[in-house]
């Protein structure tokens, strides 16, 4: 099995692989960037030098064809007068010249102006008579009248391909009699060989073609890899372009040159594979690589060496961590005195290590004089870390029991109490356990496990908290009693007792609502206090309730009908006012009592009663009247009304006590009060003053007339017999009304108006009795009467 290719993992070793890496990636871009820039140059150069030396090649052949033109037009100017008129001399003159010019022409054959063949320096291997005319050559050198070379073609009567250079043959009167044509075959003439040497490199070659794009020449064909139809950039050479191309065919990519002579309009052109032109940037290339690896190598152990050399201090600074980390060294060694990022880095760690160590001490500290027992476990169950308080529990010197376990420290059964908050934390709950009992079972416990929880979200382990508790239980035992206590006192007491909070539901209620108003105290905690109290009683409570909890104390009666019970309750709202320091700042809930005051109210109205009403006869007494005396006339002065008071006496009461005894006299006495009563208005008030003495508060009197009526009324009323334990009594009574009326000024008293009153009755009983009489008081001041 292949191994994995693991990189090294060490600072040195990247530093140096990634010198090396990018020594090596520069080289091997930047050589080649270089060579491809310099291959583009020298393209430029090559392509330039190419059409210099390709140009030369076109006027040298230039110049060759010039001189077969001017030598044509030399021997057509020599031909001698005589061979001119004579056929026979013409073709000996024409077979000794194509002798002579047998290097240059393979044949000099002349025609006639009407194209007929006249003479040819070789024999003609044909029988029939030749003729030139048509052809482009002679048609061409008739028209311009001087010497032309044509384009090549293929003889008819040989099949080679040949060029022909012509020569016009004038007379004496400048007319042209025959044309000369010297025929160059091109199987033989290879005009290229001689500029063979301006091939480029040793794998390029020349060619030359016709205006059309025949191939005349190529001095190299053995060499020509692609006819000169597919020569790239062709097309446009045949238009008429001149230089050079870069361009590929099936043979590779070559610079290809082109070159117009000048004479015939030929095209000469050269190509120079690329493989060749560029064959040293390829070795260059492939150099540039083997050197950028070599350097790439030679600078990657060299910064190696470097960089090992440059982080030697880290390196110990390294070390000198793991010392301090892990061996206990004193951080003062990290304080390296470099000035540098490595010292920096060093003092760093030295600050950072005493701050750790501080705030470690500082923790310890805390930790130590908290008044519980403080220790970490790891995941293994193992101390980490136990404070002063743990080991006064175990009983152990400092840090005995830091890296043992949890069931070493503690024993079998100390690890049985705390096994299921171990195993809450190390699944990544809290745990809370009150009421563990010490081993002696005298002391109580409260213990807490925190788990500790990394940035990945496992548990690494856990604190561990235990807090002795005992105080605290026994003052909650201590105050679960007393509350038992005052519960039993509250459930006890006559009193309706209860908590209202904000939202007027009850905290809490005490047995008494169970009898006054069926509601079981444990229902109570919740209900709203007009569920408990009734909406009427609610309604009436409300304003009392928020004046409370406004932070003002109530007491206030209200009536409740319950359990078919009418009550009169007298409820008390104390503010449970929440202060904080001195300052009270909120009120959290009422207190609410509520006191039956059903028979005091009941006594009270007794004691009322007896009060002020006369015992007797059940009408107002003397007290009574006083008070409404003074109050009506109040009322006369402010409303401006008539007020009268009638005097009563029962005429000759005395003789009827004397007669029939005072049980009789007290029947008179009462049916007496119960007529006076009836036959006055519900607003007047009757009254009595003492023994037979009576009186009536006659409110709002329109006159004396009315005075008269009413005591006209009440005479008539009192004459009818009162039925008696003696049989039935003539009974008769006089009436005194004193009539007073509102005024300015101060009030008359009581006395006043009721001296009034009295001489008013005075006179009716000095008038002979069973009558009435009415006076008016004239004045406030001078009290007289009418
Ligand atoms: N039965 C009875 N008699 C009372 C009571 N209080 C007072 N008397 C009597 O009422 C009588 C009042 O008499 P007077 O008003 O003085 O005399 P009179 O007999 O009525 O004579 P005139 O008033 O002049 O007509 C006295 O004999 C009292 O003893 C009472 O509560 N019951």
């Amino acid at each position: 099995m292949r191994r994995p290719i693991t990189f090294p993992t060490n600072l040195r070793s990247r530093l140096a692989g990634a010198v090396g890496v990018l020594v090596l990636g520069a080289t091997m871009l930047a050589g080649p960037l270089a060579v491809d820039v310099a291959e583009h140059d020298l393209r430029a150069v090559l392509g330039a030098q190419q059409y210099a030396s390709l140009s030369g090649a076109a006027a040298f052949l230039d110049d060759l064809l010039e001189a077969r033109l001017r030598q044509m037009a030399a021997l057509a100017a020599a031909m001698p007068l005589e061979a001119r008129h004579d056929p026979r001399r013409l073709q000996a003159w024409l077979a000794i010249r194509t002798a002579d010019v047998g290097d240059e022409f393979v044949n000099i054959a002349a025609f006639a102006r009407n194209g007929e063949l006249v003479a040819s320096g070789t024999s003609m291997p044909t029988a029939q008579p030749l003729t030139a005319t048509g052809r482009p050559y002679f048609e061409e050198t008739l028209l311009r009248g001087r010497g032309i070379v044509s384009d090549p073609f293929q003889s008819r009567l040989s099949g080679a391909n040949m060029v022909l250079v012509t020569a016009p043959v004038f007379d004496d009167h400048g007319e042209i009699v025959y044309v000369l044509t010297g025929r160059i075959d091109l199987q033989h003439a290879r005009f290229l060989r001689q500029v063979d040497a301006l091939r480029p490199g040793s794998t390029g070659y020349l060619f030359l073609m016709s205006a059309d794009g025949t191939l005349i020449d190529s001095p190299a064909r053995e060499r020509q890899t692609a006819p000169p139809a597919d020569q790239p950039g062709l097309a446009r050479a045949l238009h008429g372009f001149e230089g050079w191309l870069i361009g590929g065919d099936r043979a590779g990519p070559a610079i290809v040159t082109y070159k117009r002579l000048a004479t015939t309009g030929w095209i000469l052109g050269a190509r120079y594979p690329e493989e060749e032109a560029f064959a040293p940037l390829a070795r260059v290339r492939r150099t540039v690589l083997v050197v950028a690896g070599i350097l790439a190598l030679v600078a990657g152990l060299l910064a190696w060496w470097l960089v090992r050399r440059g982080l030697r201090p880290l390196a110990e600074l390294r070390r000198n961590v793991a010392a301090v980390r892990h061996e206990g060294v004193d951080s003062a060694v990290l304080a390296l005195a470099r000035n540098d990022e490595v010292g920096e880095l060093g003092r760093a760690f030295h600050d950072l290590v005493q701050a750790r160590g501080r705030a470690a001490a500082r923790m310890r500290a805390i930790a130590d004089n908290v008044p519980a027992v403080i220790a970490y476990v790891d995941r293994d169950e193992r101390f980490e870390f136990t404070n002063a308080g743990f080991d006064r529990m175990i009983g152990s010197a400092p840090d005995v029991f830091i890296g043992r376990t949890v069931r070493e420290a503690l024993g079998e059964a100390g690890y049985a109490r705390l096994e299921p908050l171990i195993r809450a934390a190390l699944r990544g709950e809290h745990g809370h356990v009150e009421d563990v009992r010490s081993d002696d079972a005298r002391r109580h416990q409260m213990i807490d496990t925190i788990p500790d929880i990394d940035a990945d979200g496992r548990v690494v382990g856990f604190f561990v908290m235990a807090m002795d508790i005992s105080e605290r239980k026994e003052a909650e035992l201590a105050q679960a009693a007393s509350e038992q206590r005052l519960r039993l006192i509250a459930d006890n007491l006559p009193v309706l007792i209860c908590y209202i909070d904000r939202n007027h539901r009850l905290g809490f209620g005490n047995a008494t609502f169970q009898a006054w108003l069926g509601l079981e105290p444990v229902c109570l905690p919740g209900m709203h206090l007009q569920d408990v109290l009734g909406k009427p009683a609610y309604d009436a409570a409300r304003p009392r309730l928020k004046q409370a909890f406004e932070g003002v104390g109530a007491t206030f009666e209200m009536p409740l009908q319950a359990q078919g019970r009418h009550r009169i309750l007298e409820w008390t709202f104390v503010p449970d006012v929440q202060a904080q320091g001195r300052v009270n700042v909120a009120v959290a809930g009422v207190y609410a009592l509520a006191h039956d005051m059903t028979r005091v109210k009941e006594a009270e109205s007794r004691l009322v009663q007896m009060a002020r009403f006369d015992s007797l006869t059940g009408i107002a007494n003397r007290r009574l009247f006083g008070e409404l005396l003074g109050q009506a006339l109040e009322r006369v002065r402010r409303q401006r009304q008539v007020m009268g008071l009638a005097y009563l006496d029962i005429d000759h009461f005395k003789a009827i006590n004397d007669t029939w005894g005072h049980g009789v006299g007290d029947e008179v006495l009462k049916e007496f009060a119960q007529r006076l009563a009836a036959c006055v208005r519900v607003t007047d008030t009757p009254a009595r003053l003492a023994g037979d003495e009576f009186v009536v508060l006659l409110e709002d009197v329109k006159g004396v007339d009315e005075a008269e009526r009413i005591g006209a009324k009440i005479v008539d009323a009192i004459r009818k017999p009162i039925a008696t334990g003696a049989g039935p009594l003539d009974v008769t009574a006089s009436v005194g009304i004193a009539l007073v009326h509102g005024m300015d000024g101060p009030l008359p008293t009581q006395d006043q108006v009721l001296g009034w009153a009295d001489t008013a009755l005075y006179a009716a009983k000095h008038g002979g009795r069973n009558r009435c009489v009415v006076r008016v008081a004239e004045e406030a001041a001078g009290v007289s009467m009418k």
